[in-house]
């Protein structure tokens, strides 16, 4: 035998309020959503029909609980309807009508009601139907579950329905004037019929003109600054501009806010989002495309879904849609500033530069428009594409930050212009460049390229380096380091340690295998045997005064000796961490060298004592 399922009230209540809801004062969203929908669901009967909702307020003198009156002039129940949608849970008279009709109703869960009994124990409905037979019904439910109809000894002159919530004494805060006041603005403060609060019998109007993106204004100018503040009264915050937004998909409009600071790198904005004019969440995240995190917006959907929470939009094809038609409006807006107001262009990215980069990425025809206005990072100072292209043939990056700075000084004193693309997307919007550009060159560069641009040796010159040369090939060989000779700038900068990307493998590896036991010691020799002999390079710069004093010294010690301490310092100043044999190297080559200078005596031991006499301080 089968059986039914039972459903306790008081547990779906208990899970709407704990995991559904943000708060008890949804409950007054709820009520207005039905009001809603019964209004416009009286106008496809009645068109023409304006309708208005009413909220009575009655504070008790004697400290009783208070109750509200929440009454609206739409379709109203039949008594039939009354047993269908209102005391069974799940049912809604709006999901028929839902594909036809998306954009007609808010409701569509069959649930919102419940959610009155998170304030009240009870829960009075009175209400006569617009297709009925003009009885006026009530219907009385429980938060235990049961409920009771009856014809009303009271009948409502005009259809429509009245809810009567009598406070919860522990929930009295959520019927306190103010604050039925605050939520009924809060929530329904774009609806299009009037919302007439009265309090203990004085009444006051709660509606607004309407959305403010939706009026008429003077002038373009007048409409900016309407918009700017309204932004302020919504967000609490000075916006730079603001920007129309439409999208067929989902029936959505609003306004999008140019937030005056930079956020956060990637941070989604929180988006205030109404369905159908009534407030649906203050955190909407998904409304946007993920490069749009300049902006804050306002929007009205018609014909998007909610989900159960009524917190954000369902994640849905009309969404992506939606998001994507957004989109192509910001797009359009950035468009038109690089085609009509660089300057503010100009300005925008200086603020908002993560998202331009990250749209240019996604985006070719935007990418055209833009790419010339970016600025980049370079060895000679920060500069656009444009002006870096109509100085420099061909476009040379770092793509890491080591990278950069390894080659930024001496590249500078080159004369050549290195952008430092480590920066977020730089280096991927660089590489584009020639894809979407097809006359523009564009190349990595790393420091075993900066020799290249070094000034060769005259003949008398390389006669004179030569025993430098040679001591220097000797004393490097162990690291894999070739030698060579060369004039660069700045004179200061004695030798430069280059390498291209095998050679930093190399000396990743090297370091490994020296941090390693003595298995995976063997494996990485082997990788290392694979790896170029050679790929690092340390170039002595001849312009430099020291440099040309060791070149004349004779003292093949103290040459080898600067040699190893040049080549340490060659690699510290390029970052470059030390392998242990390195580290050594730097030991052994200062004691040698303080042991010269001593003199005399003191002597490191070994050979690198620089045949200094013996004997201590003097
Ligand atoms: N003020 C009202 N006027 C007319 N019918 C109403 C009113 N309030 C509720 N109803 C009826 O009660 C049903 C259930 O309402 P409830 O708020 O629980 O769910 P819903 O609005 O259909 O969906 P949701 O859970 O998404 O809000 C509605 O579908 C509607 O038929």
């Amino acid at each position: 035998m089968d059986h039914r399922f039972q459903v306790s009230l008081r547990g779906v209540i208990d899970l709407l309020s704990h995991h559904l809801y943000s708060s008890p004062g949804v409950y007054l969203r709820e009520l207005l959503q039905n009001a809603t929908d019964a209004i416009r669901a009286r106008q496809h009967l009645e068109p023409g029909h304006t309708g208005t909702v009413r909220l009575e307020l009655v504070e008790k003198q004697d400290g009783g609980p208070p109750t509200l009156v929440f009454s609206d002039d739409g379709v109203g129940l039949t008594e039939e309807e009354i047993h269908r949608f209102l005391a069974t849970i799940g049912e809604s008279s709006k999901r028929e009508a839902l594909e036809a009709r998306r954009k007609d109703f808010i409701g569509q869960f069959g649930i919102g009601l419940l959610s009155c009994f998170m304030v009240c124990d009870e829960l009075l409905l009175v209400t006569r139907s617009a297709r009925g037979d003009g009885r006026t019904l009530e219907w009385r439910g429980r938060h235990d579950g049961t409920y009771g109809v009856a014809e009303s000894a009271h009948p409502l002159e005009r259809p429509g329905t009245q809810v009567f919530l009598v406070a919860r004494p522990d929930m009295a805060e959520w019927f306190n004037a103010e604050r039925v006041r605050t939520l009924a603005r809060h929530y329904g403060s774009l609806l299009p019929f009037p919302i007439r609060l009265t309090v203990n019998g004085e009444q006051e109007r709660l509606d607004s003109d309407g959305a403010p993106w939706r009026r008429e204004y003077a002038s373009a100018s007048e409409r900016r600054q309407a918009l700017l503040e309204y932004g302020r009264e919504v967000f609490d915050t000075d916006f730079i501009d603001c920007i129309p937004l439409r999208s067929q998909a989902g029936d959505v409009d609003g306004v999008a806010f140019v937030l005056p600071i930079s956020p956060n790198f990637n941070s989604r904005q929180k988006h205030r989002v109404y369905l159908k004019h009534m407030l649906l969440s203050e955190s909407a995240e998904n409304l946007l495309p993920e490069w749009a995190f300049f902006v804050k917006c306002v929007v009205n959907a018609n014909a998007l879904r909610p989900t159960a929470s009524r917190e954000s939009f369902y994640e849905d094809d009309a969404l992506a849609q939606a998001r994507e038609a957004l989109g192509q409006g910001l797009r359009k807006y950035l468009m038109d500033l690089a085609r009509e107001d660089p300057r503010s262009l100009q300005r925008l990215i200086g603020l908002h530069g993560l998202s331009v980069k990250a749209l240019a990425l996604d985006d070719d025809d935007f990418y055209r428009l833009v790419i010339g206005w970016l600025p980049f990072e370079t060895s000679l100072g920060v500069t656009t594409l444009t002006e870096y292209r109509r100085a420099h043939p061909v476009v040379r990056y770092t793509a890491t930050l080591d990278g950069f700075r390894q080659v930024a000084r001496v590249a500078g004193a080159q004369g050549l212009c290195i952008i430092n693309a480590a920066y977020t997307h730089d280096a991927a919007l660089l590489e584009k460049l020639s894809r979407v550009m097809p006359d523009a060159q564009v190349e990595p560069f790393s420091s075993a390229d900066l020799p290249q641009s070094f000034e060769e040796l005259s003949m008398d010159e390389r006669d004179a380096v030569f025993p430098l040369l040679r001591t220097a090939e000797q004393v490097l060989a162990p690291f894999h380091c070739g030698v060579t000779v060369k004039k660069f700038f700045p004179a200061e900068v004695p030798t430069l340690f280059s390498s291209d990307e095998d050679g930093s493998f190399r000396r990743d590896v090297e370091r490994a295998r020296d941090e390693s036991d003595d298995l995976y010691a063997s494996v990485l020799e082997g990788v290392m045997e694979a790896a170029n002999a050679e790929p690092a390079q340390l170039c002595f710069n001849l312009h430099n005064p020291v440099v040309r004093r060791l070149a004349a010294v004779t003292d093949r010690k103290m040459m080898k000796l600067s040699v190893e301490m040049l080549y340490v310092q060659a690699l510290l100043l390029g970052q470059h961490p030390l392998s242990a044999q390195e580290m050594t190297l730097l030991n052994q080559g200062l004691l040698g060298l303080i042991s010269a200078q001593l003199g005399a005596g003191g002597g490191t031991g070994g050979e690198n004592d620089g045949g200094a006499s013996s004997g201590g301080l003097h």
